[in-house]
C-alpha cells in the first residue's frame, strides 16, 4: 500500500478534438496533508480533478486513489475521495437536509451512519436545512456542496476553485472547516488562483502549466524561491529620482523621500542596496522589507517553462 493519498504516474489527455490537456503528469499527494494545485486558466486543473472525480477518462497512464487504482477498484476509489465541483450543481427542489441525504443514499450509507445535521452545522446551514436550496445565497450553496462531498465520510476532500465568487467573511469560514476536516485527518486537495491563499493554507504545492507539472514542492521551498526581494527606504531628505545602480533590478520613488527598490536575492544584499544609497549621498531614516511571494514564484516558473 502506498503512503500517497494520490498518486498519479504519466497521466495524459487529450480530449476528442486534439487538445491535450494533461501530458505525462507524475504527482503524488501525500497523506495528511493540504494539498494546493495551481495554474492559470486552462492549465488543466479541472481535467486532473475530473479524472479523479471519474468524469473524465484519461488518455494514458494509472491513478490511484487511497491506494485503489481507478480502473482496478472504481468503487473504492470513489468511495474514497469528496470532489466539491467549480459549478455549483443542485437540484432546486431539494433542501439542504433532504440533498445531502439522498448523497448519502447514493453512496450506500446507511441511515444510522448518516450525519446530515452535524455535516450542516459544520458548514454553518443548520438553520437552512429545510430552506429550498434555491433560495440559498452562493455562499450558502458553496457549503452545502462541500457538506455533499462529506456525506460518505471520504479520507481526501478535493476542492475545485472553492472560494470563485465567496465573499470573504464566507471564505474564512469555508477555510476554518477545511482546515477543521485536515485535523480530523482528512487530505485536502484544493485549486485556487488565489495564490496567497495557497501560502497561508497548503503544506505543499504543485504548479501546473499547459498540461505539465512546472513545481511540487513544500510550500515554504516554494515561497523561498521567490527570487525578488522588495526594500522600501526612507531617507533624510527627498529624493527627485533613484540612483543607479547596477545591482537594482527596479527601483522607483514612491514618495517625497521614499526609495523602492527591487533586487535578485542571488546577485545582490539588502547591505548591497543600503550601500548604494548611502553611497548616492542619502541617509537612511527607516526601512523595511518585503519576502517575494508565490506570485513571483509562479510568474518566474511559468515564464522559464513558456520560454522552454
Ligand atoms: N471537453 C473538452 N474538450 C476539449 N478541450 C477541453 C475540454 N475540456 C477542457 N479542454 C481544454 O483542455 C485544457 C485544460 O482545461 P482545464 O479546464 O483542465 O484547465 P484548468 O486549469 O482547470 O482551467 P480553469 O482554471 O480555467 O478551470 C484547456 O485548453 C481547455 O480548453
Amino acid at each position: 500500500m502506498t503512503d500517497a493519498a494520490i498518486r498519479i504516474q504519466s497521466l495524459s489527455k487529450t480530449y476528442a478534438d486534439g487538445k491535450q490537456a494533461l501530458k505525462a503528469v507524475d504527482l503524488d499527494v501525500p497523506r495528511g496533508q493540504i494539498f494546493g494545485l495551481l495554474g492559470p486558466n486552462g492549465a488543466g486543473k479541472s481535467t486532473l480533478i475530473n479524472i479523479l472525480a471519474g468524469l473524465v477518462t484519461k488518455t494514458a497512464g494509472s491513478v490511484s486513489i487511497w491506494g485503489f487504482d481507478i480502473d482496478a477498484h472504481p468503487r473504492n476509489a470513489k468511495a474514497s475521495i469528496g470532489i466539491v465541483p467549480q459549478e455549483i450543481v443542485f437540484d432546486p427542489f431539494f433542501t439542504p437536509f433532504e440533498t445531502l441525504e439522498l448523497f448519502a443514499g447514493l453512496y450506500g450509507v446507511p441511515k444510522t451512519k448518516r450525519r446530515s445535521m452535524e455535516l450542516l452545522r459544520a458548514v454553518h446551514l443548520a438553520d437552512k436545512a429545510d430552506a429550498y436550496a434555491r433560495t440559498l445565497s452562493g455562499g450558502m450553496k458553496r457549503r452545502l456542496l462541500v457538506a455533499k462531498a462529506m456525506v460518505h465520510a471520504p479520507p481526501i476532500l478535493v476542492l475545485d476553485e472553492p472560494t470563485a465568487g465567496v465573499d470573504i467573511e464566507l471564505r474564512q469560514q469555508l477555510w476554518a472547516y477545511v482546515r477543521q476536516l485536515n485535523a480530523e485527518g482528512v487530505t485536502i486537495v484544493l485549486t485556487t488562483h488565489y495564490l496567497e491563499e495557497a501560502e497561508e493554507l497548503c503544506d505543499r504545492i504543485a504548479i501546473i502549466n499547459h498540461g505539465r507539472v512546472i513545481a511540487n514542492e513544500a510550500t515554504r521551498t516554494l515561497v523561498d524561491m521567490a527570487r525578488e526581494k522588495v526594500i522600501e527606504l526612507t531617507l533624510d531628505r527627498p529624493i527627485a529620482a533613484p540612483p543607479a545602480s547596477p545591482l537594482f533590478d527596479r527601483a522607483s520613488v514612491t514618495g517625497e523621500r521614499v526609495l523602492r527598490v527591487t533586487y535578485i536575492k542571488n546577485k545582490a544584499s539588502a547591505a548591497d542596496v543600503l550601500a548604494a544609497v548611502t553611497g548616492a549621498g542619502y541617509g537612511i531614516v527607516d526601512l523595511s522589507t518585503r519576502d517575494g511571494d508565490l506570485e513571483d514564484v509562479f510568474l518566474n516558473l511559468t515564464r522559464t517553462a513558456d520560454a522552454a
